[in-house]
């Protein structure tokens, strides 16, 4: 389907690692996508089919062999002010407390503390936090410094938001919970996300469009849009349909 106001560009993306060992790994093939505003894409595939690597790229924390990825229209030279990033493993910094977490984004954009510290509480409130915002992150549960991890990389209000397997480590309560929230947080701010995850069930249920890639060295191997209103039902038979439709296409690529 044609992009209208086209966010992120991704041109005859390859990259090859270096191992230690001097062996060359082919990560990803030749990669072509173009993400619109206010897009939700969820990357998903094998293992080792690249997710990672495209995620990285496209965050500018690591750099292509071959091709080049655009945000904004500006070739992505290195980590996206614009972006904010979340990870698997809470990524927050064990020696601050909660607020002091949530706010460091603006802490660094030189932001006065009573206007950070607003916003963080705002946040924190929105995310049910607001009774841990002097907690350090040891103090909290896993969903619950998830939480945080999230209320922290959107503080700035970034354009795009990249999540890497956020809910991969969470119980299946507390990730069905954290995929509602962040569906509301999306539909409230319609901000473009992009997504990494092992759940085809998942990836239904949040993305307005789905990339499927293939076993290593990566390549897109199907895009799926996602025409279903939200908030979405896991019971529907549409979702039900596509869930099936994806499943037997991520056997038949894994097969080979
Ligand atoms: N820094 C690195 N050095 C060497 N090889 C790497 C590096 N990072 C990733 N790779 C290799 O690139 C391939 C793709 O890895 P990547 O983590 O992107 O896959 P993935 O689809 O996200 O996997 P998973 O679903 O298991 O998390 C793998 O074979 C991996 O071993």
């Amino acid at each position: 389907m044609e992009i209208k106001n086209k966010i992120i560009e991704v041109n005859n993306l390859k990259k090859t690692f270096i191992t230690e060992k001097q062996n060359r790994i082919e990560a990803l093939k030749e990669i072509n996508l173009d993400i619109g505003e206010q897009e939700f894409v969820c990357l998903i595939g094998p293992s080792g089919s690249g997710k990672s690597t495209l995620l990285r790229l496209m965050e500018g924390l690591i750099f292509p062999t071959e091709g080049i990825v655009k945000v904004k229209n500006k070739i992505v030279t290195g980590p996206l002010p614009e972006a904010g990033m979340v990870f698997q493993e809470y990524s927050l910094m064990p020696w601050r407390n909660i607020i002091d977490n949530v706010s460091f984004g603006l802490e660094i954009r030189n932001i006065p503390k009573i206007r950070r510290y607003a916003r963080a509480e705002e946040l924190l409130e929105k995310f049910g936090l607001s009774e841990f915002l002097q907690s350090y992150p040891y103090e909290l549960s896993g969903g619950m410094q998830q939480r945080a991890a999230i209320a922290r990389a959107i503080a700035a209000s970034p354009d795009i938001l990249f999540m890497d397997e956020p809910f991969g480590a969470l119980d299946a309560y507390t990730r069905l919970q954290m995929q509602k929230d962040l569906i509301d947080f999306w539909l409230e701010e319609k901000r473009t996300v992009v997504f990494v995850t092992h759940s085809i069930e998942e990836s239904i249920f949040l993305g307005t469009k789905i990339i499927l890639m293939s076993p290593r060295p990566g390549q897109i191997d199907k895009e799926y849009d996602i025409n279903l209103p939200y908030p979405r039902n896991r019971f529907n038979k549409k979702f039900q349909e596509y869930f099936e439709d994806i499943m037997e296409r991520m056997n038949e690529i894994s097969k080979n």
